[in-house]
């Protein structure tokens, strides 16, 4: 019996604006950010379960003292207490009386879910001495359900028919294992299109991404459309036709502008079209999506819950599901919306990059793979290289894929020294700052 017997918060924050990493048209200076949790258990080896949620800087103290404001809800409680029954577990933190009226299940009180929610499953992880993905892979479907709170979603899908759609991929699930330990799962890369970066670097990094075997590339635009063409142009003079490019706008455009502006930035062929306006307009996605059609939309870093993911399949206003790992309320919630996802036929290509949610998110599209749609066609993984050497246990990246990772746990718990030089506003790093950029 294990017993979670306190909880550490941190402010952690790197100040990535400097370099304009992460910079797009609606964030343009970034500083990556988590909000960082630590369950302290009494484990004879000393086990601790650790979680993140990511934020881009001002603000992160919020999510940080939300997520004190909830320890009430697991210390003094038992692993076990919890992971006997997952989807209770779920609905008994997410459902606190007091607490829900900041969200429910949205903004800040929801991203502090997702990392308490996270540290929770990778202290599971860890305890069954198995890599997240594993722990998943090798439930049986009962098993896996149980981790689901169907709540709002039984008009789309219930448990029986999530657990029909689980038995259907049982028979090619050690096939499907032992092709992604051979091959891992394919990812795209957002390192070369950041906005702030200029058209040499970009061309660079474009080069760079081609050689490194990755065919799928994503540009940022939204900003100036006269820009956008042009730097379209010159991404797609570096890579050629045969890679995919995909294009982000962040939430830049009016539903009108942008159908019109897709309409001028299709002679780039784009693959897909990302967070073209606000991610809580589902029936102006639905309106974009059948405008510009062949190009996919796709949403989902800034998508609140698995209601706001339920309707955008239901009114099909997108064609690409991109599960945020830590803006929902963690695994529990991803489970459900990757069982939609499948049910929908919506095709699953996590949003990452930050800080960590590459590290997070390669393991639910592995699941996703294993045991839920049971397949990768026109499925990828977002890679951005930034911030890994900060991870014990770093994502690897081989030839353009995700190489699953093999250490216990959710692959998020941050190196002592990094937590440490980066924490704000005390530590080494902030502290060497000039003042006014600290607030
Ligand atoms: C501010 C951030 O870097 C975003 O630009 C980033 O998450 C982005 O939307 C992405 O799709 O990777
Ligand atoms: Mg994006």
């Amino acid at each position: 019996m294990l017993t979670i017997l306190d909880l550490e918060v941190k402010d952690i924050r790197f100040p990535t604006s400097q370099s304009l990493d992460g910079s797009d048209a609606m964030n343009p200076d970034p500083d990556y950010s988590a909000a960082y949790v630590i369950l302290k258990t009494d484990h004879p080896k000393g086990l601790e379960g650790h979680g993140l949620t990511f934020t881009i800087g001002r603000g992160n103290e919020i999510c940080a003292s939300a997520i004190e404001a909830m320890s009430h809800l697991v210390v003094g409680k038992t692993l076990e207490s919890f992971t006997n029954d997952m989807s209770g577990f779920w609905k008994m933190i997410t459902g606190d009386s007091q607490l829900r009226w900041l969200g429910p299940e949205k903004g800040v009180i929801h991203l502090a879910t997702g990392a308490l929610v996270n540290a929770i499953w990778d202290l599971y992880a860890k305890v069954e001495d198995k890599p997240l993905w594993r722990l998943l892979a090798d439930m049986t479907p009962e098993e896996f359900v149980s981790c689901v709170d169907f709540t709002y979603i039984t008009d789309v899908i219930t448990p029986d028919e999530a657990l029909q759609l689980l038995r259907k991929q049982e028979a090619g699930k050690k096939e499907r294992v032992a092709y992604l330990l051979k091959n891992g799962y394919p990812a795209y890369t957002t390192s070369a299109g950041w906005l702030g970066y200029s058209d040499e670097k970009m061309r660079r990094l474009c080069q760079e991404a081609k050689s490194e075997g990755f065919k799928h590339l994503k540009m940022k635009v939204g900003a100036d459309l006269g820009d956008d063409m042009r730097r379209a142009a010159i991404i797609r003079e570096e890579i050629g036709d045969d890679l995919k490019l995909m294009m982000d706008a962040n939430q830049k455009w009016d539903v009108q502008e942008a159908i019109q502006n897709m309409g001028q930035l299709k002679k780039y062929n784009p693959w897909w079209i990302e967070e073209p306006t606000s991610p809580d307009d589902i029936l102006g996605h639905a309106k974009i999506a059948e405008a510009v059609a062949p190009i996919k939309v796709a949403t989902g870093e800034h998508c609140q819950n698995r209601v706001i993911f339920k309707q955008l399949m239901q009114a099909k206003a997108f064609e690409v599901c991109q599960i945020d790992s830590c803006r929902v309320g963690g695994v529990n919630e991803i489970l459900a919306i990757l069982l939609m996802a499948a049910k929908f036929e919506v095709p699953v290509c996590p949003h990452a990059g930050g800080v960590g949610l590459c590290e997070y998110v390669q393991h639910l599209s592995m699941v996703d793979f294993i045991c839920v749609s049971g397949t990768m066609e026109d499925r990828i993984i977002e890679y951005v290289d930034h911030l890994h050497e900060h991870f014990i246990d770093p994502v690897v990246i081989k030839n353009g894929a995700y190489m699953p990772p093999r250490l216990p746990g959710y692959s998020i718990e941050m190196k002592p020294a990094s937590m440490e030089q980066y924490a704000f506003p005390e530590g080494e790093v902030w502290k060497k700052m000039p003042k006014p950029e600290l607030l």
